[in-house]
């Protein structure tokens, strides 16, 4: 049985800000997704620290390095870095280091990182990381080479196996894939929560209530937060600590000649104002294609539909729920 302490996650922006009090187990990558595969690795990191002898460190980086190294501005990822943060916390992580990768600390040698931050620095008495895990500027160091300085500056280092980072990384990709393509079914089964998107209510073109379906409007402040494919979708939210039903649009409401891409939801059997309040919305199941309508009428009947076939789902969804 997996045994958890509850634990409030402190965060540090960089390596600097933090102090270690004991001696840390250290774990170190994006874990895009937090997903099974990730949880492996993070449950091996939390159990060697709930006898309370040491401290567990998740060591990441922002902006990604591949955003930083190679120029990927388009780069998408899963989790925003608040995401993160509340996955983290829920498997019990202790103290989450987001550190901000730039060109001068790509460029610390191998020794220089293992000697000044991991060991001065982060205190480590084991590191947890990839068999194919490479650092140091130029990544010109191996797992052998992190063995050997473990040797040197006493620390030990647990290898994960080949067979478990391809597990995870296929899944962090298959997930992204599957997002993109609108798949959130099979995107909700690998990361096993459902897939969210969070952000703030704006106002739109104000058509939705002259046609009985007002939508909120989300806007998302991160740019690198992947959207799923266009099309309509079943959601769910909390809005006020009462969890509301609805169905949502990503796209571009050809119908109306829309030319910019938007996402909103309907909620069912809601009636207030949501402008300006900032909401998680959980993605659960793809409904169709957006499509573009002869007239507002063909429109309307289609979201009639949308409709019903959400209020069915959500009944299978309670019943399944309540069991
Ligand atoms: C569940 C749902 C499905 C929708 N599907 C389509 C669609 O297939 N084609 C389309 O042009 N617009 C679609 N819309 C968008 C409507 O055109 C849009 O809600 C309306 O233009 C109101 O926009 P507003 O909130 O900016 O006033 C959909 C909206 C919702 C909530
Ligand atoms: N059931 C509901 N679902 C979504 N928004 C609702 C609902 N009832 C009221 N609203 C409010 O109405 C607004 C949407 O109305 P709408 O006419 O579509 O305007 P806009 O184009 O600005 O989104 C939402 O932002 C929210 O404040």
């Amino acid at each position: 049985m997996q045994l958890y302490k509850l634990v409030i996650l402190k965060i540090f922006h960089s390596i600097n800000e933090f102090v270690a009090t004991k001696k840390t187990i250290l774990t170190l990558g994006t874990f895009d997704g937090v997903h099974f595969g990730h949880k492996s690795i993070l449950n091996k990191v939390t159990q060697s620290t709930l006898h309370g002898t040491y401290e567990s460190v998740v060591l990441t980086f922002f902006p990604h390095p591949r955003m930083v190294l190679q120029g990927k501005k388009d780069l998408k990822l899963l989790n925003t870095i608040d995401e993160k943060k509340e996955l983290l916390e829920k498997l019990g992580v202790e103290n989450l280091i987001i550190h901000p990768f730039d060109t001068t600390f790509s460029k610390l040698s191998a020794e220089e990182f293992v000697r000044d931050i991991l060991v001065e620095k982060l205190k480590i008495q084991k590191i947890i990381i990839g068999y194919d895990h490479r650092f140091g500027s130029n990544r010109t160091a191996d797992i052998h080479d992190l063995i050997a300085f473990g040797k040197t500056y006493n620390f030990e280092v647990e290898q994960i196996s080949a067979q478990e980072i391809n597990d995870i990384s296929v899944s962090s990709t298959k997930i992204r894939n599957a997002i993109t393509e609108g798949n959130i079914d099979l995107a909700n089964q690998y990361l096993e929560y459902p897939y969210s998107i969070y952000g703030e209510v704006i106002k739109g073109k104000q058509l939705g209530r002259t046609i009985g379906f007002p939508t909120a409007n989300i806007s998302i402040n991160e740019a690198y937060k992947l959207i799923p494919q266009k099309g309509v979708y079943v959601v769910k939210s909390i809005i006020h600590e009462q969890t509301v039903y609805g169905m949502m649009n990503i796209g571009n409401n050809p119908t109306v000649g829309g030319d910019t891409q938007s996402i909103e939801v309907h909620f069912l059997d809601f009636y207030n104002d949501l402008y300006g309040t900032s909401l998680k919305i959980d993605i659960l199941h793809r409904l169709r294609s957006e499509q573009k309508f002869e007239n507002i009428t063909a429109l309307k009947n289609q979201l009639a539909t949308d409709e019903q076939e959400t209020r069915d789902y959500f009944t299978v969804y309670q019943s399944l729920n309540n069991r």
